[in-house]
């Protein structure tokens, strides 16, 4: 069971995350989310990261020359695109930078799923995420701390590893590993006490209760 963390934004909270066995730690580089990092301050953030744990980055949408100052600024392990991006969009930045591709799908209802075929065969691992809520002003395609119904991809056969997302948090992550036995959980709005502000007792709540869920599968 993979555990991603995402949206870190302070020496204080990346340590929880690393102490408590989290394999993925996840940076924002997007400006609208109150998780967003610069790039020079993620630089700094990234050092004790590397080598302990993968280092995710977070875009959306972002162009080549986004992604090629967050390449320049941290070097990641992974991209995690959480936009609109395309697959051939995939394709490419698989190619470009010749590094694992986790991309996004949101769901919110079973005809959702249709867009499944054409990025798992692109992408490395997928990521479900719900959708963000019908009416609501947010600008943010993620990390808005809700959940989709998760019978709705429970029994799914893919060809690539996936991770669940949406509204996780140490009090449900348990049951939904039970429930869709992911490869990985991703956690954001469900550690934090305001947005953009982490927990450290939350976050080693969640990788402790992802870590023994798996377990008991
Ligand atoms: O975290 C953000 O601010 C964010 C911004 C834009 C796109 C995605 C974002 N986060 C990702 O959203 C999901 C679900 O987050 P949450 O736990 O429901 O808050 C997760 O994959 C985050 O990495």
């Amino acid at each position: 069971m993979y555990v991603k963390i995402c949206g870190l934004s302070t020496p204080e909270t990346i340590e929880a995350g690393l102490q408590s066995g989290a394999n993925w730690i996840g940076f924002v580089f997007f400006p609208k989310s109150p998780r967003h990092v610069e790039y020079g301050k993620a630089k700094e953030l990234v050092g004790p990261v590397r080598g302990k744990a993968s280092i995710v980055a977070l875009t959306v949408n972002a162009s080549d020359d986004e992604l090629d100052a967050i390449d320049q600024s941290i070097n990641p392990d992974i991209w995690q695109l959480h936009g609109a991006e395309t697959p051939e969009r995939v394709v490419h930045i698989k190619q470009r930078y010749g590094r694992p591709v986790m991309k996004a799908l949101t769901i919110r209802d079973e005809i959702d799923l249709a867009a499944i075929p054409a990025y798992e065969d692109v992408c490395d691992i997928l990521l479900f995420d719900a959708k963000p809520p019908k009416d609501s002003k947010t600008e943010l395609p993620g990390g808005n701390g809700i959940s989709f119904d998760w019978r709705l991809i429970k029994g799914l056969k893919l060809k690539k590893p996936f991770v669940l997302a949406g509204g996780l948090d140490p009090s449900n992550v348990a049951e939904a590993i039970r429930l869709t036995r992911p490869q990985g959980v991703d956690v954001s709005s469900g550690i934090e006490n305001a947005p953009g502000v982490k927990d450290r007792q939350k976050i080693i709540d969640f990788v402790y209760a992802a870590k023994q869920a798996a377990e008991m599968l």
